[in-house]
């Protein structure tokens, strides 16, 4: 038999395509999802931050989920394509098209696929076009670049592979976070520490900034005298003088 036909044994999903992943529990997502991406970068001990040139196309948006990884050729959306037929409610696809920025990899029309099937968000280190319409859709939407141009569909990649994006090694099903600052990615067995370190954080700030209204200071509040004076500046508000700052002992 000549191969130009295909059979169903020939149309069999191909071993680096992973539709079935571990995700997190909903109640560890949402938990997760209370804190800012700075505060639970902070949290986990400044980890997981991605790049800072991926932003969001509307800075009003956030969103949290479960990540679902998609490797695209540069101007090719077709596993785009594929990984939205696939994904689950809550899942945000992460979107690695070789961090190419003159290409609209993703647009309305895809938004309206993801948003009819209850996608979270999508990121992608590519460019997005159809801004205003995905903004008015309401779909948060993080990308490297805005490009009108078009990509083709024709060649394979990867889904739900490992993989490092902007900067951060991402596992299928860890727990991505983005807001107007940027995007932090939580390991899934870390979730349930990183939730508490990030409670803990929040509690700790308000704190402060309470404290700040009742009339602390910096130098005493973030216990900077030691530090100061390491330094060979006097922290005594007697010893300064206006015209200078915090004068030299
Ligand atoms: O058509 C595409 O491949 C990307 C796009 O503009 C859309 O989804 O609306
Ligand atoms: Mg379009």
């Amino acid at each position: 038999m000549t191969p130009t036909a295909h059979t169903d044994a020939t149309l069999r999903i191909p071993p680096h395509v992973t539709t079935r992943i571990e995700r997190a529990r909903p109640e560890q997502i949402e938990r997760i999802g209370r804190y800012t991406a700075a505060t639970i970068h902070e949290a986990q001990g400044r980890r997981g931050a991605v790049a800072s040139n991926i932003t969001p196309i509307d800075r009003e948006s956030s969103f949290v989920g479960s990540a679902f990884t998609v490797v695209c050729a540069p101007r090719d959306n077709l596993m785009l394509q594929v990984a939205i037929h696939f994904a689950q409610p809550g899942d945000v696809l992460i979107v690695s098209a070789g961090a190419f920025a003159q290409a609209g990899t993703f647009g309305d029309v895809l938004g309206n696929a993801c948003a009819a099937k209850g996608i979270a968000a999508l990121v992608t280190d590519s460019g997005v076009r159809d801004t205003r319409e995905l903004r008015e859709l309401g779909l948060p939407v993080f990308s490297g670049s805005v490009s009108i141009s078009g990509t083709v569909k024709e060649t394979l990649g990867h889904i739900n592979q490992p993989l490092v994006f902007g900067g951060q090694r991402i596992e299928p099903g860890d727990i991505v976070k983005g807001d107007a600052d940027g995007i932090v990615v939580v390991r899934r067995d870390e979730a349930d520490i990183v939730a508490e370190l990030s409670e803990e954080r929040d509690r700790k700030e308000a704190d402060l900034i309470a404290r700040y209204h009742a009339g602390g200071t910096t130098i005493d509040l973030c216990g900077l005298h030691d530090v100061l004076r390491a330094k060979g500046l006097t922290t005594d508000l007697d010893d300064v003088d206006p015209e200078q700052g915090l004068g030299a002992r």
